[in-house]
């Protein structure tokens, strides 16, 4: 008897496309877009890197061609930066058209303090990602450096379960970036990227 070959996924053949929307004023924050988007190019996906404060047209493209969209800035006064709220502002464009109706979307912060309020960006990314209708993906990791046995170099070190929250010493430069934070940002692209290419493939199935 032969079994009959599988039916080919080309849902599964299509990576899917990530798009990191970030600003950071100095240097932090672009550390952990760049680590998100080593975590979702690992796993085969294209990856593309908006800094939202120097947004162009193509880059707006970009955005709305995506599967995912990750949102990253540094908290600033206990909410995202200026520039980043300026840019979320101005996606009201592609709410009044449903434009990122059903992609995903992720967040990542950092800041100067080990907390900061920067649950409280997380919190307002994921708000943003809901008035678009985007599905939002939490970081799926239990929480690090929280017994006598843990460490400081968990992974999630910092106890978040919205997104990644990273933490850097103000009076350092974006090599003073916590490497356990870096290594949770990969994590957090790592899962965009793979349950994105998930999603399209139910989607794909659903429509067949
Ligand atoms: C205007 C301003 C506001 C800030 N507010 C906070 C804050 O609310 N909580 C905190 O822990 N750190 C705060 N910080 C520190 C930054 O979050 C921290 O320096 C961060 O690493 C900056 O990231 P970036 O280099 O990507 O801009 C603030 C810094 C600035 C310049």
């Amino acid at each position: 008897m032969t079994t009959p070959a599988p039916a080919a996924s080309s849902a599964a053949a299509v990576p899917p496309v990530v798009a990191i929307a970030h600003h950071s004023g100095f240097g932090h924050t672009s550390v952990l877009a760049e680590a998100v988007r080593e975590g979702a190019a690992d796993t085969g996906a294209t990856v593309h890197l908006v800094k939202v404060d120097e947004i162009t047209e193509e880059q707006w493209a970009l955005l709305d061609t995506a599967d995912a969209i990750v949102f990253g800035s540094p908290t600033y006064m206990g909410t995202a930066s200026g520039a980043f709220h300026v840019f979320a502002e101005a996606t009201s464009k592609r709410w009044a058209t449903r434009a990122w109706q059903d992609k995903l979307a992720a967040g990542f912060t950092n800041s100067g303090s080990k907390s900061g309020d920067k649950l409280h960006t997380l919190q307002f990314f994921s708000v943003l990602a809901a008035q678009h209708g985007m599905h939002w993906i939490n970081l799926g990791l239990p929480s690090g450096w929280h017994s006598t046995t843990a460490s400081e170099n968990d992974l999630n070190r910092l106890g978040f379960y919205l997104g990644a929250g990273a933490q850097t010493d103000t009076d350092r430069g974006p090599d003073g970036v916590h490497e356990a934070d870096i290594a949770t940002a990969e994590h957090l692209g790592r899962r965009v990227a793979a349950q994105a290419a998930v999603y399209a493939a139910g989607r794909a199935a659903v429509a067949a």
